[in-house]
C-alpha cells in the first residue's frame, strides 16, 4: 500500500522547531515532509519558505507548535477548525479549563500533545483505567537562570542569584505553577494532561546553580501501583531553559501519527 507523506509546517524556529524542521527536511522521517516554517520574527537561512500562519494551515496536514503558550491560546482553535491537526509543545497553555476544553472539543483537526522533557506519561494515563492516583507530585529543578520571572520580587531574585545551592522559587499545583513559568513547566502541565485534573498534581519549582542538568522527578502513588520517574536532560546549549531531547519526543510522536511502523505507542 502506497503510504502519503504528511506535508509538515513548524511553528516556532527555536530549539525546539529547528531541530524537528531540519530532520523533517533533511528526510529523516518517512512519511513526513517540511513544507514551511512560521514564526514571528524574520528567519534567515530556512530550508523551506518562511509562511504565513494562514499558508501554513493551508498547505500542511498537521502543523508542529514550538512557539508558545499564547500561540495555542490564541491559534490553537482556528488551525484546528480549518482541518489542520496540531501538536502543541507548548501544553502550559492547556491549564486554563476553557481553553483546554474550546481546543479538546475543536475540529476537524486533531490536537495532540508531545510527552516532551519527561518520560511515563503513557503510565499515567493508562493509569486513569484503575481509577488514577492518590497523590501525584513533579519536582523540577532547572539552572536559576531559566527560571527567573517578571513578577519575581528583588528579594526572590536575590536569593536565586545568589544561592549556593537549591532554592524553591515555587510550590503549588500544575494549575498555577504554568501560568508563572510559561518557558519552563509544561512538563508540569504534561502531567496533568496525563492524570486527568492540573489541581490533583503538586508541583515544585527548584532553581539550583549546581543543575547543570535539569531534572524532572515524577512520583504518583494509588491503589493500583506506585511510580516514580526521574530524568536528567542535557540543557538546549542555545535555550537553557529547553532540554535537548524535547525536539526529538515531537519527533517520535510525528512517527507515531504519520503512521510508521514499530513506533512504542
Ligand atoms: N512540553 C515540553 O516538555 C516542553 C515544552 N517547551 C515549550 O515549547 C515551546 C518552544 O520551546 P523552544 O523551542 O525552547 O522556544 P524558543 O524560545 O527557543 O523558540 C520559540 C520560537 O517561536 C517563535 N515564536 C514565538 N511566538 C510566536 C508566535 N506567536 N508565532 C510564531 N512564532 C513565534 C520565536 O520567535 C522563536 O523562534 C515553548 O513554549 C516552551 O516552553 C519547551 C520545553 C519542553
Ligand atoms: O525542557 C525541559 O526540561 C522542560 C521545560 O522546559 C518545560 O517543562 O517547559
Amino acid at each position: 500500500m502506497q503510504r502519503t507523506v504528511t506535508r509538515v509546517g513548524v511553528v516556532g524556529w527555536g530549539a525546539i522547531g529547528r531541530t524537528v524542521g531540519q530532520v523533517l527536511a533533511q528526510g529523516r522521517l518517512a512519511g513526513a515532509e517540511l513544507t514551511c516554517v512560521v514564526d514571528n520574527r524574520p528567519l534567515h537561512d530556512i530550508p523551506v519558505p518562511q509562511a504565513t500562519l494562514e499558508q501554513a494551515i493551508e498547505e500542511c496536514d498537521l502543523l508542529v507548535e514550538a512557539a508558545g503558550q499564547s500561540f495555542v491560546r490564541e491559534w490553537g482553535t482556528r488551525v484546528l477548525e480549518a482541518g489542520t491537526d496540531l501538536l502543541v509543545a507548548s501544553t502550559g497553555a492547556l491549564t486554563d479549563d476553557e481553553a483546554a476544553a474550546k481546543l479538546l472539543a475543536a475540529g476537524p483537526g486533531r490536537v495532540y500533545f508531545t510527552g516532551g522533557a519527561v518520560g511515563g506519561i503513557d503510565l499515567l494515563q493508562a493509569a486513569r483505567g484503575l481509577g488514577g492516583f492518590r497523590s501525584v507530585r513533579l519536582t523540577t529543578t532547572k539552572l536559576p537562570a531559566t527560571l527567573e520571572q517578571p513578577w519575581m520580587d528583588a528579594e526572590l531574585l536575590d536569593r536565586m542569584r545568589t544561592a549556593t545551592g537549591p532554592v524553591e522559587v515555587m510550590r503549588g499545583t500544575a494549575r498555577d505553577v504554568p501560568v508563572k513559568f510559561p518557558r519552563s513547566t509544561n512538563v508540569a502541565a504534561t502531567v496533568a494532561l496525563a492524570v486527568g485534573d492540573p489541581d490533583r498534581v503538586e508541583v515544585s519549582v527548584v532553581a539550583d546553580p549546581a543543575a547543570v542538568r535539569t531534572r524532572h522527578v515524577i512520583e504518583a502513588d494509588g491503589d493500583h501501583g506506585s511510580y516514580r520517574f526521574e530524568v536528567d536532560h542535557v540543557p538546549d546549549p542555545g535555550n537553557p531553559a529547553t532540554s535537548r531531547i524535547v525536539p526529538h519526543a515531537v519527533l517520535r510522536g510525528l512517527a507515531a501519527i504519520t503512521g510508521t511502523a514499530g513506533q512504542i505507542l
